[in-house]
């Protein structure tokens, strides 16, 4: 993933002005985040770089309701994470996440490509983990529209290979005309859903060329990869904690309880290595999950 890109040119070779939602993040903070960034060689075999990142509330809350979606991050913030996505070669959600945000996915720092740079540089790959093909991706979902208009990739669908027979045409046709697909992962169904095994699922994009995956929420995801199971395929985790409290009912991020081996409870997870970086109003928490 690049920093300094090449400003895009029209016929002239006059430079293209970037659109008038092109964020900046500065250079020194760019500095202060370079510990957790991707960088290569990675030292785990077939498998990506991941980062874990999401903004949360004082009270640990994702948004304020299921289903809705809360804007947490301030204007510096949310710079910090356009840098993120620049510097990953894919962002990964979850279907939660897609039907209640209707999200962009695309990365609209100043010099990436739409917003400043050439053809699609420095933008990453959309990835929605939808196991049951629940997403109804159409020519009207924003990550598809901005795909068409050069300003993103179009996503990849990860999903159960149960559910390929039921997808709709139409969402097959509409990713395939911007770059995207559907991508199988082998599944096991508990409860009625088809539970992937997160090592599985970056595997996958590794075998696909993904050597870097952002993985920004939401609840579900998250509290899963920080089940102590997971947390060796987690590299960084960046964290806005942004001042307010959204209070109950929140979409929160929560891990399930750990236990020793002696039945005591202690704690899930944790993190070492940790940086907190004030933007703004915000402050940014960066660290590395402690082994367990
Ligand atoms: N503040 C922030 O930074 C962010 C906030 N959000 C917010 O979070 C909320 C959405 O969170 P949530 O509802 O938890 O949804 P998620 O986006 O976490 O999606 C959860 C779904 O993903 C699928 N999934 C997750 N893990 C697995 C697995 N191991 N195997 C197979 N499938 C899996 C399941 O789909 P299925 O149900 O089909 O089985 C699951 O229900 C929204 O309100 C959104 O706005 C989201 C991202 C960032
Ligand atoms: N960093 C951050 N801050 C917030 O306040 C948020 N609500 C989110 N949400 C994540 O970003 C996606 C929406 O942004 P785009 O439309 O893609 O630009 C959303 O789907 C979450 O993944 N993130």
């Amino acid at each position: 993933m690049s920093s300094l890109l090449p400003a895009a040119t029209d016929t002239t070779g006059t430079p293209s002005p970037a659109p008038r939602d092109t964020l900046h993040f500065p250079p020194t903070h760019q500095a202060q985040l370079a510990p957790y960034l991707p960088s290569p060689p990675n030292t785990k075999p077939s498998l990506p770089h991941v980062t874990l990142t999401f903004a949360t509330s004082l009270d640990s809350a994702l948004s304020l309701a299921p289903g809705t979606q809360t804007f947490l991050s301030g204007p510096q913030s949310k710079a910090m994470t356009h840098f993120l996505r620049s510097q990953h070669a894919a962002i990964l959600i979850g279907v939660g996440t897609a039907i209640a945000d209707d999200p962009s996915l695309n990365c609209r720092l100043e010099g990436v490509g739409g917003f400043g740079g050439e053809g699609l540089e420095g933008q990453p790959r959309p990835v929605v983990l939808d196991p049951m093909g629940r997403w109804d991706v159409n020519g009207e979902s924003k990550v598809i529209r901005l795909a068409r208009e050069g300003k993103g990739r179009g996503p990849w669908v990860v999903t159960a290979e149960k559910s390929v027979g039921g997808l709709v045409v139409e969402g097959r046709e509409v990713l395939g005309r911007t770059g995207g697909r559907y991508i199988v992962v082998p599944s096991t169904e508990v409860g009625g859903r088809e539970a992937m095994e997160w090592r599985d699922v970056f595997s996958t994009l590794h075998d696909l060329g993904i050597r870097s995956v952002m993985v920004e929420g939401g609840a579900g995801v998250i509290n899963g990869l920080l089940e102590p199971r997971n947390a060796e395929l987690v590299d960084s985790v960046v964290v806005t904690v942004a001042p307010t409290w959204l209070g109950e009912g929140g979409v929160v991020v929560s891990p399930p309880k750990r236990f020793d081996q002696d039945g005591k409870r202690v704690p899930t997870a944790r993190l070492k290595d940790v940086r907190w970086i004030p933007l703004g109003e915000d402050v940014v928490m960066c660290g590395r999950l402690l082994a367990s």
